[in-house]
């Protein structure tokens, strides 16, 4: 049972000391250093952690989207994890501009077998992690702040020893001082000076200091305070490289992350699409996109979002959500009525700007920048308008239905819809709209040919119509071709139809042109009937056009 007063149990966050903070007026203008630790933040939470090949596609897929800084795992965890990054070393599978990133706990067998894993590697970042916040240091290590602060020198000293014996390869060093952000700011601060001392950084050869909102317990300004204390309060800023690694406990790991990067950071590490322990790490998807739609080169390419997407879902065995930012299928997708109206004139629009600014209604980035078409970023469902219904037309058939008479069929679509109580596809729709304006099926009238005589001013329309089986000539005369048409269906057919409305458009472009017409007609009882035809010709679809009207009432 959820208790009525919490605080009996939980206790608030406390605040960090800095009353001057500098974060919240910062603007990220460029990317940060990039680390996936998809391959072990994200492996070791799997149900089924990867196997080899799994992990290499995995990797060769990063490679693609353009990481420079790859964890390939936790060699001391056993042999699929140490073959495999030792195997990527081997077949020279680590492109030269790629730092591959392993973890180890800061015990002695632990470095040596991690240090083993990497022989021969042209460069390689060693990671050492050791928790420093109270409830490990009480709970898990039962350990005071000395003791925890000597299991760091100690693993210090072991990186420093073991890169010493492999002197071919480019060793470069993290430190984490692990629940970094439940911890007190001088013990961690204390923990990474110690490192430091031993590791003896400098600008040209800084040290990692990877600090973790291990498990997430604070609103992201927390961590941003925390960040920029760190930054303002570390000895030898210039020779450390501050990294963020947030989790995603209370929702905020995206959040928590970019206000890290405001508060002074230079790397973020994630994992696509936020897989990691529990709620997941940072998501490198959303924070790099984000970036990118507020003007700024992430550095990273999702321009096939979809293969990301299904390269990562085979080797999880985890899906995407569908509403999973910028990645989820369904992110792009409007059904209802207002989101579809603003976006379909948000595309007008777009078409006519000179400028290439991105700016249409309910849609934060354009979807073909990511691989995606427009076809699904309007789907119907009973929730829906005119303006989807219409948008689904023109996108699956090149109409552009004139606004009475979207209206006129988005009330088929609607009734429709209610009835099946499920979404309409394209065809759904283009059935209902061949029904309803019966261009299909059962026609009481179908042309068969006409031509037209006269002068302009007197027109004269002379037709063919299959009626109920037979064949019926028709003609009549009027100042145009439309009111010839309409005088030879009063006169020899008994159908009475007056225009209100006429329009007509190209579908297509080139040889393969055709052109679509609209007839908007009212009947002498104040009925009206709306009428399309398609033809390669226009004269012959406004005459289609006219048909389709008085099959409608006929
Ligand atoms: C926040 C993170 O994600 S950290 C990364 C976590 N990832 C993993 O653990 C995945 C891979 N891990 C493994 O395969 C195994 O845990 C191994 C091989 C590393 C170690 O296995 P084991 O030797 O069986 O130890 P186990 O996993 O139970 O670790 C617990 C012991 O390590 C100690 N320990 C935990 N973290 C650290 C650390 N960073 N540095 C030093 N010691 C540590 C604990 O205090 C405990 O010691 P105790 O046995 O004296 O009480
Ligand atoms: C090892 C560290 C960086 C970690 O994974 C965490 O703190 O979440």
């Amino acid at each position: 049972m959820m208790l009525t007063d919490p605080s009996q149990k939980y206790r608030p966050f406390p605040q960090v000391d800095l009353p001057n903070r500098q974060w919240p007026s910062a603007v990220i203008t460029s990317p940060p250093r990039w680390l996936s630790t998809d391959m072990r933040d994200g492996n070791q939470s799997l149900i089924d952690p990867m196997n080899a090949e799994k992990k290499r596609r995995f990797f060769d897929l990063l490679i693609r989207v353009g990481v420079k800084e790859i964890e390939v795992g936790f060699p001391s965890a056993g042999a699929t994890e140490f073959d495999f990054i030792s195997g990527l070393v081997r077949d020279g599978a680590i492109p030269d501009d790629v730092f591959p990133q392993v973890l180890t706990q800061a015990r002695e067998d632990l470095i040596a077998t991690t240090f083993e894993s990497l022989r021969g590697a042209k460069q390689a970042i060693v990671h050492v992690y050791n928790a420093v916040s109270p409830a490990w240091r009480n709970i898990v290590f039962q350990m005071d702040r000395p003791q925890i602060k000597e299991i760091a020198i100690n693993a210090a000293k072991l990186l420093r020893d073991n890169a010493a014996k492999q002197p071919n390869t480019d060793w470069h060093f993290e430190y984490s001082p692990e629940t970094f952000s439940t911890a007190e700011l001088d013990f961690s601060l204390e923990c990474c000076e110690a490192v430091m001392e031993i590791l003896q950084p400098t600008p040209e050869r800084p040290l990692i200091l990877n600090l973790p909102a291990t498990v997430e317990a604070a609103t992201p300004n927390i961590y941003a305070d925390q960040i920029e204390w760190m930054c303002r309060n570390i000895s030898k800023r210039d020779s450390v490289v501050i990294s963020l690694h947030t989790h995603n406990d209370r929702g905020t790991g995206v959040a928590a992350a970019e206000l890290g990067l405001m508060a002074g950071a230079d790397r973020v590490e994630g994992c696509l699409f936020g897989n990691g322990e529990r709620t997941g790490n940072c998501d490198l998807v959303t924070v790099a996109l984000n970036m990118y739609t507020q003007g700024v080169n992430p550095g990273l390419d999702f321009s096939d979002i979809d293969e990301v997407i299904q390269t990562v879902e085979y080797c999880n065995q985890l899906p995407v959500h569908p509403r999973h930012p910028y990645a989820g299928e369904l992110v792009f997708t409007a059904f209802s009525g207002s989101h579809q109206d603003a976006i379909k004139k948000g595309f007008a629009v777009q078409e006519t700007r000179n400028d290439r600014i991105w700016d249409v209604p309910y849609l934060p980035i354009d979807p073909k920048d990511l691989g995606r078409d427009y076809e699904a970023v309007i789907r119907v469902n009973s929730q829906s308008g005119k303006g989807g219904v219409a948008w689904v037309l023109q996108q699956d058939k090149g109409l552009k239905l004139p606004k009475r008479m979207q209206a006129d069929f988005s009330r088929v679509v609607q009734a429709l819809a209610d009835q099946t109580s499920r979404e309409l596809n394209a065809a759904d729709i283009w059935t209902a709209f061949e029904d309803h304006y019966r261009l299909s099926g059962d026609q009481p009238y179908k042309l068969i040919d006409y031509n037209e005589s006269g002068h302009a001013g007197d027109r004269i329309f002379t037709g063919k119509i299959a009626h109920k089986g037979g064949e019926r000539s028709i003609s009549g005369r009027g100042n145009g071709l439309l009111s010839s048409v309409l005088a030879a269906l009063r006169e020899d057919l008994g159908v009475d139809l007056e225009i209100a409305d006429y329009s007509e458009h190209a579908i297509g472009a080139g040889t393969d042109v055709a052109a679509a017409a609209y007839v908007e007609c009212r009947t002498p009882d104040g009925r009206t009937i709306f009428g399309i035809g398609t033809d390669t010709d226009v004269a012959t679809a406004s005459v289609q056009a006219v048909l389709s009207a008085a099959n409608s009432i006929s």
